[in-house]
Order: C-alpha cells, then structure tokens, then sequence
C-alpha cells in the first residue's frame, strides 16, 4: 500500500501535524521499530502476527480444505477476528463459492440463512481460537441441528480453526474433523492472514500466495523511519493527530470490494489502542457513498476527526450511457469509474480545503497480492500506533466483563456482575 500524508499536515489541515513534529517523532519511530523488530524475531505475543506472511502455510490450508472445496456455499462460523479477516478477503474477491458468515446471534437472520441454503452442497468452518466464545458455539449448535435435522452428515462438511486446546478442539477431536490451529502468539484481530483468515479464501479458490506474497512485501517495508515505511506513515500520521485533538478516525474504502474492510479495521483499531482511556474511534464508512451521509460532518462538524481515505488505481469500468437530460449530459461522456475518481478527487480536496486532516491509502486494485498488502500494512501501522501510545497492544481485557455477566444472566456463574447488570436504573419512556 501507498499512503499520501500531504492532507494531514497543518499547513492545511486542523487538527493537523507539521512535518517537524512528525521528524521529531520519527526518533520514537525508530526506537519503537527495534522493539517491534525484536519482538517479531523472539516470536513474542502480538508480534509474532507481523511474521505470518513466513509462518502459514498455503499447502497445509489447501490440504485441510480439500474434503469441502467443492462447497457450493462456504457458512463461516466465528465472531471479531475470527470473521473478520475471512470475510475482508472473500467478500472483496470474486468466487463462485457463495459466502455467509454467521458473527451475531440473531434468530430471525440465522434462521432464514439455514433455510435459505443448499445445506448439503454447504461447507461449514467453524473458527474460534479461545473455542469458548458464546455466539460462536451457539450458532455452530444451531448449525448442526439444523445439518442434522436435513439428514446431512455436518462431520463430513466441517472444518475446525481453533487454539491446541479447549471445547472446539475437543469437539473436532472426538468427530474426526479436519482442523488447523490459531497460531500461538497471534491475536484474533491480527490472524487475517493465519488460517483464521485463509480457510474460507482456500474454499473459494483464492490465490493464497499471492495474499502472503503482498503481506511479504508489506513486511519489507518496515524500518526505522516512518517517511520510508508506508505503514509506519500512517501509524505514526494517526497517533500524531490524535494527540492534537483527531480521536476519530473514518475509514472510507472507495470500493464496494473493501467494504468490510473497514470493519476490520474497526476491530484492529479500537480493540488494540482502547485503553488506558486511551486510543481513536474507528468509523467504518464507504465511499462514494457516505459522501452522501456523512461528509457535513467531516467537513463541518467538530474538529477531532481524521478521514481515511483507501483508494484503487485501477479497476474495472462501464460506461455512462449518454442521455437526452441536457443537464445530465456531462455524465454521458464519462465512465462510473471516471465518476468515482471525481468524487474521491473532489472529496478529499474538500476536506483539506476546510482545513479536515485526511489520509490516502492507495493500492494497485484489489486482488490477492493488494489486499495482503493492505492488511499486513495497517496491523503493522497499529503495532507501530500502540507502541507510540504506549498501550498493551495485543490484550483485550475490557471485553470481558461483559462476557462474565452474559454467563451470569444465563446462569452460567458469575453471578455477581449479572447482579450489577441488574441494578441498572430504570428511567424508561414509554410511548
Ligand atoms: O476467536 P475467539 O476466541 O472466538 O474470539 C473472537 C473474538 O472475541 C474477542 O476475544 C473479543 O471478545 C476478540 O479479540 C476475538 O477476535
């Protein structure tokens, strides 16, 4: 990935950084580089996700897959990280795999996907690394009575992606189902390119080496400096206008490909830098839609925000047909993707003309060896950010409160903070 900080810096931008105090803090970003260099090379937890573009292993995926890879529909089972990563990947690339990835526990919305499906031509990979986590292992249930209930064997259509130990791996163990390992060391938000991610991508038929061979790429760029290192230029660009005042940052994938990447960087972003009443709101956007639904207030609401623009060189286009709407006419000598490099083009001089930091992200187009690049080089810019802030990068412990209570509630223990859920106040208005 390239990345342009020109827009960021304050000469047109408020809250913006100048190009001193971002050479003043590229000092940090060398200190910061050793220690992320030497975590990746002693394997330590977190860093040993930046390593994954030399640890997975295509043939191992590919050989695991193998009983299923004729899915006509591929029904991942997983949450946060062990979704996520999967879906960024499957949903930006073409397959004739149908995909579905089941990540919220809503009845009406599981059960119309169970009805809907083919479930004897439907594969089911089920990822989880704790192989605990509620919504995960209740769908899987739901998913099997369900497989059960139709009279398809679901051992013979189930792949497993979880830690060496725990109820999942118990489970694959005592049905005999193919399985691969959540490699140690690797967060659940860092594993898009582990099994985690690349299971579902091997189904479809995607070209695994190419996502690594771009991760691998990304991975040479890491050094010392953030003005020679794209990821580390955003890290280091979004950590700096933080610290003046940018606590929110939008991401707007110009593409309808990479919309769910951006809701994989939400988790990337807010789960590894939220702490220590620290760290930037992600908003998952899309342009150039949300130009329609959000732009008033990047360009003219409260000034704590950067956008985040991600952007593709090339793509496919189509032409505008031409009309006999004289005021349209201009439309007709164009393509939709001349119209979409317009609106991008116009949007972010909008921006910097309003003086509203914003950051581009480019890749080539969205294939494999881009979208590895894209997703290595943004976990390595949040290391770099969470190293600048000083923050526990890799540990999630906030979310698991509530997790205690959700047992509790249903009566799975922890009782007391189901008790403190309880205590709530009550202030309801009823129509
Ligand atoms: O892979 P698991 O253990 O099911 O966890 C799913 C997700 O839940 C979290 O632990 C947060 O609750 C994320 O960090 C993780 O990606």
């Amino acid at each position: 990935m390239n990345v342009d900080i020109g827009n960021a810096l304050s000469s047109v931008a408020s809250p913006g950084v100048s190009k001193d105090s971002l050479e003043r803090l590229d000092e940090r970003v060398a200190t910061a580089h050793e220690r992320i260099e030497t975590g990746m090379a002693t394997e330590d937890h977190g860093y040993e996700a930046l390593n994954l573009p030399e640890r997975t292993d295509p043939d191992e995926i590919r050989a695991a897959v193998e009983p299923i890879a004729d899915a006509e529909a591929l029904l991942t089972i997983g949450i946060g990280g062990s979704s996520l990563g999967a879906a960024t990947i499957t949903n930006a690339l073409e397959s004739d795999t149908e995909t579905v990835f089941l990540d919220n526990v809503d009845p009406e919305w599981v059960s119309n996907h169970l009805e809907r499906l083919p479930l004897a031509e439907t594969a089911i990979n089920v990822v989880s690394r704790s192989g605990t986590t509620a919504e995960t292992l209740a769908n899987f249930l739901v998913v099997r009575e369900a497989f059960e209930s139709a009279g398809v064997d679901w051992t013979e259509r189930t792949i497993v992606t979880t830690g060496d130990s725990g109820p999942l791996r118990d489970l694959a163990e005592r049905h005999g189902l193919p399985s691969l390992l959540v490699p140690d060391g690797v967060p659940g938000r860092f594993s898009a390119l582990s099994a985690v991610g690349m299971v579902a991508a091997a189904v479809c038929g995607h070209d695994l080496e190419a996502l690594l061979a771009g991760a691998a790429a990304e991975r040479e760029t890491l050094s010392g400096s953030l003005f020679d290192c794209p990821a580390y230029a955003y890290g280091a660009t979004t950590y700096a206008l933080d610290q003046r005042g940018a606590g929110i940052n939008a991401l707007l994938p110009y593409a309808e490909s990479l919309e769910t990447s951006a809701e994989w960087f939400a988790q990337l972003w807010a789960e590894s830098l939220g702490k220590d009443d620290l760290g930037q709101t992600p908003v998952r956007a899309l342009g150039v839609t949300d130009q329609h639904s959000q732009l008033q207030l990047y360009r003219a609401g409260p000034r704590d925000k950067l956008v985040t623009f991600v952007t593709t060189a090339e793509s496919a286009d189509r032409p505008i047909p031409t009309t006999e709407v004289e005021d349209l006419a201009y439309l007709g000598d164009a393509t939709l993707g001349e119209l979409r490099a317009a609106e991008f083009e116009a949007t972010e001089a909008s921006l910097a003309a309003a003086g509203r930091p914003n950051v581009r992200v480019e890749l080539e187009r969205v294939d494999e060896f881009e979208l590895g690049g894209l997703l290595y080089g943004m976990e390595a810019a949040c290391v770099l950010a969470g190293e600048l802030y000083g923050v526990n990068t890799f540990e999630q412990p906030a979310v698991e409160w509530a997790k205690k209570a959700t047992r509790g509630l249903l009566g799975g223990g922890d009782f007391e903070e189901a008790a403190a859920v309880a205590e709530k106040t009550e202030l309801r208005v009823e129509r």
